[in-house]
């Protein structure tokens, strides 16, 4: 292959007069430009040849297609690959080429199709798969619509709601649901999958199988007046949930068009919608997102030094608290067999029905089975000392954040552990440095710090010392991918990435409301920005006690930039703690609804009269817009401080943490991709402007104050900073 091409087909004629066309394009082999126009020429050639009857599409390796070759896009919004004629794709090749040949195509469908890959596959006059196959049309996830034909293909073959279903969800169904959906002819092993395609081409020329054209289709279609109610109701669904997004909405466009003015327009208009959405910010971000995510795995100077990953077979969890419990059920999941430590039988009881309960939940959500909670449980031993972690690969300490407990332990640790066994804590703020102070083996320290709950939320963050070894970070990777988190690596310090980065986050809300801003506006302007919820709903949600417990180590650690607010530990004295004490910033109901408390303002006005903060005018008549960037300009101040120090080695790991940890919006691609969009410039200059009005809580630090002078992107490599990883 050429260095320059990116994959290819190849073309093989059998004895039998079935061309069988391979996508090549590893690792899943996605659908370059390359890989498109070596498969239209075969196409023209296997037209043309009088020993070929039909034509078989697979791909190598195990994959049918992973789609469209995303990377293109990428190229396509930088400038530096143009964009084909509209169209030239979707309706050349593969509608006008391929799905109306003379001769007939099969799709052999091994592992996955997946957006683009499933398209052409629904182009073809039949698809055969293997069993358990993924097949799905993911595209709205990244961005972009089904720009193959996909909006006008599934809706004639499983129907206008599962097509629906399927697109807007970006979710894939497997191939034997995909059979009984009218999606699939049928599933064989993989086997006998190149053997039974071939049959079945043969068999279509031979008329002995239907000849389908599915973009002809209409049975599987509801009455035209149904189909717009069905069409008006997934508008307003998608209103409701994608509010900041355009592209869903384009892509329900291009299927209505087919549905009322027929295939062929339909198809042209997704061409049209398909290469507008390409320019949209919001795809640009989610892009971003696709390959930030799984640049996490690749960290220089670990990685890329051959080492691989030790096996884990045994993991000891010491503490079974809400953080325990939940890393422990992640674990048992995964089936890593896990020791579950406390200090005594009522705390251990209660840390094991912790996991009992976090699995059950499954089991009545439909999502496990009994037989599979029981083994899942059967997982999961308790103890009370140490002498079963003789034989474990790794711990993780997951008790409170007291240091000088957590010092016993890892001390203790060493003792009884064996030597290779991997010491991680799960702290979320405290030095792994001052953990390790009495431990003699700091290679072997590494900090895991997941998410509540631990079970359910994607990140894990994986915090090295200047002693953690290489081979201890890959086997912790590892681990994460097997528990299906994504692993970021940062660098040690006070609240490592995630946390220290979202601190200024509340405290610049609080600043805003001693100021006399309105705290629910500002929960309002932040969720339409698209967060999950306010800085103060988040407060209630995770509890005072957890709030003021973070802030110390803040105020601790960065008493330069913190803003001091009494309101949260004035409302704790009166023993309101957030929603557990179902009051807090708002009051909660029975079923935990939240409604704004005028209550409130006596706390706001008691803790203004002891900061001394004075109501400002211009404040108060904060526009949405503005409170945006008074409560996440700090945030990427703070990111740019994480960046520069070397915490994070790049700043797409720092998009990924806040998207993950924090719920930042991934459609404006995480904090550094965002802060780029608006200008390193604009940022400096409106923080600049606070601090000399409001204080140091604003000031920007050194790295924004250099880039933003130059209007330089954030995002750029640190070349000179010196990496604490
Ligand atoms: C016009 C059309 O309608 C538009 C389209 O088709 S858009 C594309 C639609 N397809 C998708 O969204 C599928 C995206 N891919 C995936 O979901 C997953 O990669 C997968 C399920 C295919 C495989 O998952 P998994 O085995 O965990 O491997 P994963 O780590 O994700 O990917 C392996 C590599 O393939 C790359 N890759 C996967 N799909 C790709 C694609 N469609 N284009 C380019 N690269 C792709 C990944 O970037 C990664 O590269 P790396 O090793 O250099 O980091």
């Amino acid at each position: 292959m050429d260095s320059r091409t990116k994959g290819k087909t190849v073309m093989e004629v059998g004895g039998d007069g079935v061309a069988v066309i391979t996508l090549i394009n590893p690792p899943v082999n996605s659908l370059s430009f390359d890989v498109l126009y070596n498969l239209k020429s075969n196409y023209e050639e296997a037209l043309s040849r009088n020993d070929v009857k039909a034509i078989v599409i697979t791909g190598a390796k195990g994959k049918f297609s992973g789609g469209f070759d995303i990377s293109g896009f990428s190229e396509i919004q930088k400038g530096t690959m143009k964009e084909p004629k509209v169209g030239f794709i979707s309706i050349d090749i593969i509608t006008d080429l391929l799905e109306a040949a003379r001769k007939p195509s099969v799709a052999a469908i091994d592992g996955l199709a997946l957006g683009g890959g499933l398209e052409l596959s629904m182009a073809c006059h039949a698809r055969i798969s293997t069993p358990g196959a993924q097949l799905g049309l993911p595209e709205l996830q990244l961005g972009v619509i089904p720009g193959f034909g996909g909006t006008q293909r599934l809706p004639r073959l499983v129907g206008l709601t599962k097509a629906l279903e399927m697109i807007l969800t970006s979710k894939p169904v497997r191939a034997e649901e995909g059979h009984s959906l009218g999606l699939i002819d049928a599933v064989v092993p993989s086997a006998e999958l190149l053997t039974t395609a071939r049959r079945w081409a043969l068999d279509i020329v031979e008329r002995r199988k239907p000849w389908i054209t599915s973009l002809l289709k209409t049975d599987k279609l509801p009455p035209l007046g149904e189909a717009r109610e069905i069409l008006k109701f997934a508008r307003g669904q998608t209103r409701k949930q994608a509010p900041n997004m355009k592209h869903p909405l384009m892509c329900l466009d291009a299927l209505e068009m087919g549905i009322v003015s027929g295939p062929r327009v339909g198809l042209e208009k997704e061409a049209e919608v398909g290469s507008q959405v390409i320019s949209l910010d919001t795809t640009k971000g989610l892009i971003h997102v696709f390959f930030s995510q799984r640049g996490t795995v690749k960290v220089p100077g670990v990685t890329d030094r051959g080492l691989m990953p030790r096996k884990i077979k045994k993991v000891a969890i010491i503490g079974g608290g809400l953080m325990g419990s939940g890393i422990a059920t992640a674990l048992i999941l995964s089936n890593y067999p896990v020791i579950l430590k406390e200090v005594n039988e009522k705390f251990l009881e209660a840390g094991i029905g912790r996991v009992k309960a976090n699995l059950q939940s499954r089991v009545r959500k439909g999502s496990m089975s009994k037989e599979k909670f029981e083994k899942t449980m059967s997982l999961l031993k308790g103890s009370l000392d140490y002498e079963s972690f003789r034989d474990v690969d790794m711990v993780i300490e997951a008790v409170i954040e007291n240091i000088s407990l957590k010092q016993q332990i890892f001390a203790d640790l060493e003792k009884y552990c064996p030597q290779h066994c991997i010491l991680a804590s799960n702290t979320s703020t405290i030095d792994l440095n001052k953990i390790g102070e009495r431990t003699k083996s700091q290679d072997r320290i590494v900090g895991a710090h997941f998410f509540s709950p631990a079970h359910v939320m994607p990140l894990l963050e994986i915090v090295r010392t200047n002693h953690t070894s290489a081979q201890v970070i890959v086997d912790l990777l590892d681990v994460g991918k097997k528990i299906k988190k994504t692993p970021v690596v940062v660098g040690n310090c006070t609240g490592f990435a995630v946390n220290r980065m979202f601190f200024p986050y509340t405290q610049a809300a609080m600043f805003l409301v001693e100021r006399g801003a309105d705290p629910y506006l500002i929960d309002s302007a932040v969720s339409k920005f698209g967060m999950p919820m306010g800085p103060f709903r988040l407060c209630d949600l995770v509890g005072f006690g957890v709030a003021i417990a973070t802030a110390t180590q803040f105020i601790e650690n960065f008493p330069e930039r913190t803003y001091k607010s009494m309101i949260i530990p004035l409302m704790q004295e009166d023993k309101r703690a957030g929603e557990a004490t179902r009051k807090g910033f708002y009051l909660y109901d029975d079923k935990r609804k939240a409604k704004p408390d005028p209550e409130l303002k006596k706390y706001i006005e008691k803790a203004r009269s002891i900061s001394g903060a004075n109501v400002d005018p211009k404040l108060v008549k904060l526009s949405e817009k503005e409170i945006i960037e008074m409560t996440f300009f700090p945030v990427v101040n703070e990111a740019c401080r994480v960046f520069a120090e070397g915490i994070a080695v790049k700043a797409a790991d720092l998009d990924i943490a806040a998207i993950m940890g924090m719920g930042f919006p991934p459609y404006r691609g995480g904090i550094m991709f965002w802060a780029d969009s608006i200008g390193s410039k604009y940022i400096y200059s409106r923080l600049d402007e606070w601090s000399k009005t409001y204080g140091d809580f604003f000031k920007p630090c050194a790295f924004l104050a250099e880039r933003g002078s130059k209007g330089a992107p954030l995002s750029a490599p640190v070349e000179q900073a010196r990496s604490r990883l």
